[in-house]
């Protein structure tokens, strides 16, 4: 059998399903959430959420994460999908689907220390995002802004 004429194709990059959500406030902010320094992705503003555990669906996620991270409830009928994400990270392929949601119970604070911050969609855009999230700017843009 002779060599191919090619490299070996690349290893797919494994697929990585996190959730997210754009908290909504009565002003129309949205809230973002500084990930804490010595993660991946440092520093930079995100959307509440995180990834999907074995046996969760994405909803469940999303209120565990609320939790934990917020210390809010929220039900399931109040979270509302908006648009994803798809992004090939260097290390793996991010899958993230955006919901909307607008109603919750409780106040949302830092329960892992984390800096927060309510901001117009627009603003958005001026924020250090991770590269994965500025494809969903103009949606929440064309959803919010009047
Ligand atoms: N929650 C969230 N994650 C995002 C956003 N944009 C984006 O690229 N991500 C990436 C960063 C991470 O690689 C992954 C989220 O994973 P995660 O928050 O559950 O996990 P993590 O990296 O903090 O690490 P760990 O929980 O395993 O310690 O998705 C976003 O807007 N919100």
């Amino acid at each position: 059998m002779s060599a191919p004429d090619s490299a070996p194709a690349a290893a797919p990059l494994r697929l990585l399903l996190v959730v997210a959500v754009a908290l909504v406030d009565v002003d129309g902010r949205v809230l973002v959430s500084e990930r804490p320094a010595g993660k991946q992705l440092a520093g930079l503003w995100e959307f509440p959420g995180g990834k999907v555990e074995p046996g969760e669906r994405p909803e469940q996620t999303l209120i565990r994460e609320l939790a934990e991270e917020l210390g809010i409830r929220v039900e399931e009928p109040c979270l509302a999908p908006l648009t994803f994400a798809s992004h090939a990270y260097p290390d793996f392929h991010l899958l993230m689907p955006l919901y909307v949601c607008r109603r919750w119970t409780g106040t949302p604070r830092p329960m892992e220390g984390q800096a927060l911050r309510w901001v117009r969609p627009k603003a958005l855009r001026d924020l250090a995002m991770p590269p994965a999230d500025a494809p969903l700017i103009p949606f929440l843009i064309d959803l919010l802004e009047v």
